[in-house]
């Protein structure tokens, strides 16, 4: 294109690219407009904890991958939501986020950034247990602790008494190949109001079994091993009272839940 030519058409895309620009900050300030209201309906809740509601946030996350479509990376528009909702769930009640940097620092730090934003407060503690209790003593904060296959110590049988902090989510929220933050994590809170159990439960189970038949059965997985002691996935319509039983294990404790992590329909 020649120069005075292609002068006007960069000079038209550039207008474009402003008024699209112009739109997306007036309807970003027309949604911060909603946080005063926010706040008063959720009321109480929010005053015992912070405002982070995972059932919330997992399927505003898949109805965002289900609508997407064209060039534009997903990696990319999932990371401007992951900002825009954390903004708004720390502009209604502060929270910081706690992670273990233990093992792959890296890694975790770029989870807790892609999810939380640079606005949430992180801390950095070494090992699941100073992440429990950060949370613990804290008003509202949530931890961050990486999922790794084989544990060196079964860090989860903290959560299994009854006012200790619980698993409420799961990162990221929709899983898939290559996610930009794929490093597994569960979300670990205190004073959670509200939206009873997740689909899926998480159990803290001891006397765990090595052949894993019984688990498969109940479309169960582990998530995390230490000897016999395991941290176990399973659907939420199975009876607590029974899991036990039916993995042939010595006890199994709810330790929390997380919201599914598939795309809905797969
Ligand atoms: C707005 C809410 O609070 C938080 C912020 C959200 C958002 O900004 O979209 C979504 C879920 C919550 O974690 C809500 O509960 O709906």
């Amino acid at each position: 294109m020649a120069g005075l030519d292609q002068e006007a058409a960069l000079g038209e895309l550039r207008r474009d690219i402003d008024r699209i620009d112009a739109s997306m900050h007036q309807l970003l300030m027309e949604r911060g407009r909603i946080i005063d209201r926010l706040i008063a309906v959720k009321g109480g809740t929010t005053s015992t904890g912070s405002a982070f509601r995972p059932e919330r946030e997992a399927s505003m996350m898949r109805i965002l991958a289900e609508r997407h479509g064209g060039g534009l990376p997903f990696d990319a528009v999932e990371g401007i939501w992951r900002i825009i909702i954390s903004t708004f769930t720390h502009l209604q009640a502060p929270f910081a986020v706690h992670a273990d940097v233990s093992g792959d620092a890296t890694a975790i730090r770029d989870s807790a950034r892609f999810h939380f934003g640079f606005l949430v407060p992180l801390s950095t503690h070494h090992g699941p247990d100073a992440v429990i209790d950060a949370v613990a003593s804290s008003r509202g904060d949530l931890g961050l602790v990486p999922i790794s296959g084989v544990s060196v110590k079964p860090w989860w049988q903290r959560l299994e008494e009854e006012n200790a902090p619980k698993a409420i989510a799961h990162l990221p929220f929709v899983d898939r190949p290559n996610h930009p933050a794929a490093h597994p994590v569960l979300v670990i809170a205190t004073s959670f109001s509200g939206e009873g159990l997740s689909s899926v439960a998480l159990y803290s189970v001891r006397g765990l079994a090595n052949d894993s038949s019984a688990l498969a059965e109940l479309g169960g997985t582990v998530l995390s091993r230490q000897a016999d002691n395991g941290l176990v996935a399973l659907p939420r319509d199975i009876a607590p009272s029974e899991v036990a039983s039916r993995l042939g294990a010595a006890s199994a404790r709810i330790i929390g839940s997380h919201p599914a992590t598939t795309p809905a329909g797969s």
